[in-house]
């Protein structure tokens, strides 16, 4: 039995929380090249190769679709598709060559899709797309709310650094406010990919719920940058049966979804101007009306959005409507990258490893000297996710815990501090010039005072200005903090 809990990587969902497969499959190279497109394309998946072991797991992992082999070593797939139909899990069945049959009766029995071998990837991964698609639509509120309430339930927010202090200050003060005011300002997060915008949005959508009450009000998360934009209107607004070819029947649209919940847009730059005029009024109105309806109905829901692009910046050259903008931008949060809360970064590494050494019942992790220092030169431009990415990577690959810089593997030319600091290391116990070793003197120091000169100069026992003269001298250009 192999799982594979797929950690970064950009989802292709339609709501952006990762759905989870279970791909049951006894062809164990197909099953892992299934496995490996789809994790690329954001999924979280688990693999077994038997219907014994698909039932075993299915508790534990309890996936929101399955791709089913038809001929599996304990019995036929079809054996299993019923259970899953009742349990509400999308099935896809996979059948080989003359198995016609079999997929039809699969078809009768629920099954959503079916794919015949051999199979192209391309091809499967719009048929999850769209059994995802099709979850999401025959289900929306319940959906809704199971996969935000069990998403929400490890939210964390961790950061010691002044500026994720600040953050989460910001987040408390944010929601005291929304508990004072009937109708909840809208909040835009901004930041760099991977620094945490989901994941505060969700802290202050648990924040704003009143102690003691039901606290199961749903979280919507719409990815307004993976809707495809001919759905994106009716997934937003809903629709009523008939409105357009296609529309079988009446849908409340994910905004009466979020209830008097939260309605999370993320990736909003992404959002069509066109729809990005309507969002203005339903904002502004505190109305949605689905498409094809004469009805107006209220929107309780407080709206959070977020983005990686320079909005402000967009409204001035016109791909953002600047109403729109001022209307989002009620109260900001401003999501610090990695690189500059370095206080930060050891502390989440340590969590992550623990984190998948738990997961996966390994040794405690121990980070070695070396790999420390490599965590720290580094500078993340993919932030948190990365970080996370390769320390559960590092943690996977080292021997018995023991975490080396070998279990990384990140790109050498953001690691240049790092590498001076071998040769600072080798030179400092070799035969060097004055210079060479000064030079790497002050790498070393630097690293190991997170790139703050003041702090350098203070441990080298000389003057900030001189410290700036040095590294200057040895045209070190070196990022640094004051
Ligand atoms: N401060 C933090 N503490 C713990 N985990 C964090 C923190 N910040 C981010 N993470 C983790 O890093 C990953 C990326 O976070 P998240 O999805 O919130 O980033 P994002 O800014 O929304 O990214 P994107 O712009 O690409 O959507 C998630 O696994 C999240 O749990």
């Amino acid at each position: 039995m192999q799982l594979a809990h797929h950690i970064s990587g950009q989802p292709s969902a339609m709501l952006k929380q990762q759905s989870k497969l279970l791909i049951v499959e006894d062809e164990v190279l197909f099953a892992r090249a299934v496995m490996r497109r789809l994790q690329k394309a954001g999924y979280e998946c688990a693999h077994v190769e038997s219907l014994q072991d698909a039932r075993t797991i299915f508790k534990q992992f309890s996936p929101d679709i399955v791709l089913l082999d038809m001929r599996l070593p304990d019995g036929n797939g079809l054996d299993l598709l019923a259970d899953l139909v009742v349990k509400n899990v999308a099935v896809i069945v996979m059948t080989a060559h003359g198995e016609i049959s079999d997929a039809v009766n699969a078809i009768k029995q629920g099954a959503i899709d079916y794919l015949k071998k051999p199979i192209d990837l391309e091809e499967l991964l719009l048929s999850v797309q769209k059994a995802e698609a099709s979850a999401i639509q025959s289900n929306s509120l319940d959906y809704s709310r199971q996969r935000n309430a069990h998403a929400i339930d490890g939210v964390e927010l961790l950061g010691d650094s002044p500026a994720m202090q600040s953050v989460i200050m910001q987040i408390q003060r944010i929601a005291q406010l929304v508990a004072a005011d009937t109708v909840p300002p809208t909040v835009l997060i901004s930041g760099e990919t991977g620094t945490g915008k989901d994941v505060a949005a969700r802290l202050l959508h648990l924040s704003c719920q009143v102690k003691g009450q039901n606290n199961d009000k749903p979280f919507v998360h719409i990815d307004c940058a993976s809707l495809p934009p001919d759905l994106m209107e009716s997934e937003l607004f809903g629709h009523e049966k008939g409105a357009f070819t296609g529309a079988s029947a009446t849908r409340p649209g994910l905004i009466e979804a979020a209830e008097d919940g939260t309605l999370f847009l993320d990736e909003i730059g992404e959002l069509p101007l066109a729809l990005q005029a309507k969002l203005l009024n339903v904002l502004e109105r505190r109305m949605v009306r689905r498409i094809g309806s004469t009805k107006e109905r209220p929107v309780p829901a407080r709206f959070i959005a977020a983005t990686n692009r320079d909005l402000h910046e967009m409204s001035l050259t016109g791909s953002f409507r600047q109403d729109l903008y001022y209307r989002l931008n009620v109260m900001s949060i401003g999501m610090p990258p990695l690189r500059e809360r370095a206080a930060d970064i050891l502390m989440l590494a340590k969590h992550f490893a623990i984190q998948t050494s738990r997961r996966y019942g390994l040794a405690t992790p121990v980070f070695s000297t070396d790999a420390i220092t490599m965590i720290k030169s580094y500078d993340w431009p993919g932030n948190v996710r990365e970080l996370r990415h390769q320390v559960s990577r590092a943690m996977l690959l080292s021997q018995q815990g023991n975490i080396t810089e070998l279990d990384f593997a990140l790109p050498m030319n953001r690691l240049l501090l790092d590498a001076n600091q071998h040769a600072a290391n080798t030179m400092l116990n070799s035969q060097a010039t004055l210079d060479e070793v000064e030079r790497a003197v002050l790498l070393k120091v630097m690293a190991e005072s997170d790139n703050n000169v003041s702090r350098a100069a203070r441990k080298l026992g000389i003057t900030r200005m001189t410290m700036r003269y040095r590294l200057e001298k040895h045209q070190l250009n070196i990022k640094t903090e004051e």
